[in-house]
């Protein structure tokens, strides 16, 4: 199995590879932007580490690599970028029944379904964590001049419900530290306690609620143990409309009270933004600058 390269597009002082290939977990064939940083083209004794940027709801991996500027900053420190997309999609991929577009197609919550009809193909936990990453190292071996570190020296961040799933894998996979730092622009942070999140984590998961608290970062928090200084950073605009109702980071704060990462959330609430790229696109240097430090770049 390997990737079809759809397109190479000069971008910055690297390139941008939007990528196709068709992933076992899903059953379908899967879409993936990648940038390679400037440095990736100059000889480098050290591998590139890799920043995963999950998406939000309605995204595909195109949103994020036309808006999100992240392209300068991956020059700036020297890290790859890899835009997964948010779902399974083609034909005979289950969608929402009621039509909308909180569930089903660009709205897969980058979990592993176990519920019919979504069970056959959204399996994005999996996909994302696992198979994308070992097809990606596969595919770039013994090409160009540097190597790219798709699998060890890693980070995430992510959008709305990118952020959830970047909050997410975090901290389920916390105890293996598979990414070495996590940031999340306007998360959803609690699904269990919100209607997006009841609606996806029913349909995916079924409606008994504990079969939710592996997935959900309300629940994470409190079964994962923060083994040093490592922090999240979340950045929340007050003027999006999905603040109050859907997103609440000051429940995740709630939650995170007498555990291990009571004061480890470092969220800042910033005056006036609202949900889409042109805030996302503002605090990305800072998130970047984040990771380039966790990555070991700076
Ligand atoms: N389609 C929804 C908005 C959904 C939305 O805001 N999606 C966010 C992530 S949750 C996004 O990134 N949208 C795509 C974009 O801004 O490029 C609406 O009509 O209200």
């Amino acid at each position: 199995m390997t990737f079809q390269i759809k397109q190479e597009i000069a971008s910055c002082g690297g390139k941008l590879m939007k990528l196709s290939h068709p992933s076992k977990k899903t059953g379908t064939e899967m879409e993936v932007n990648v940038y390679l940083p400037k440095q990736y083209f100059h000889k480098q004794d050290q591998s590139i580490p890799v920043l995963y940027y999950l998406s939000g709801l309605t995204c595909s991996p195109q949103n994020a690599s036309e808006k999100a500027f992240w392209q300068p900053q991956a020059d700036k420190y020297g890290f790859a970028l890899v835009f997964p997309d948010t779902s399974p999609r083609g034909e005979g991929v289950p969608d929402d029944p009621e039509e909308s577009w909180d569930f089903g197609i660009s709205a897969s919550f980058y979990v592993d379904a176990t519920q019919e009809p979504y069970k056959k193909n959204y399996q994005m936990f999996s996909y994302i964590h696992d198979e994308l990453p070992r097809e990606l190292s596969q595919f770039f071996e013994n090409k160009g001049n540097s190597k790219l570190d798709f699998v060890e020296n890693v980070a995430i961040t992510g959008h709305s419900m990118g952020g959830f799933g970047a909050l997410s894998a975090f901290l389920k996979l916390y105890p293996e530290r598979k990414y070495k730092s996590c940031s999340a622009f306007a998360p959803i942070t609690f699904p269990s306690k919100v209607q997006w999140g009841q609606k996806a984590f029913g349909g995916y998961l079924g409606q008994e609620e504990e079969k939710w608290k592996p997935y959900d970062p309300g629940h994470l928090l409190k079964m994962t143990t923060n083994i040093g200084s490592d922090k999240i950073l979340i950045h929340q605009g007050t003027g999006d409309p999905f603040y109050k109702n859907q997103l609440k980071p000051e429940l995740l704060l709630e939650a995170s009270k007498g555990t291990s990462w009571d004061g480890k959330i470092n969220l800042n609430l910033v005056e006036g933004f609202d949900h889409s790229y042109y805030f996302v696109s503002t605090f990305v240097p800072e998130h970047a600058e984040f990771h380039a430090k966790n990555l070991g770049l700076i």
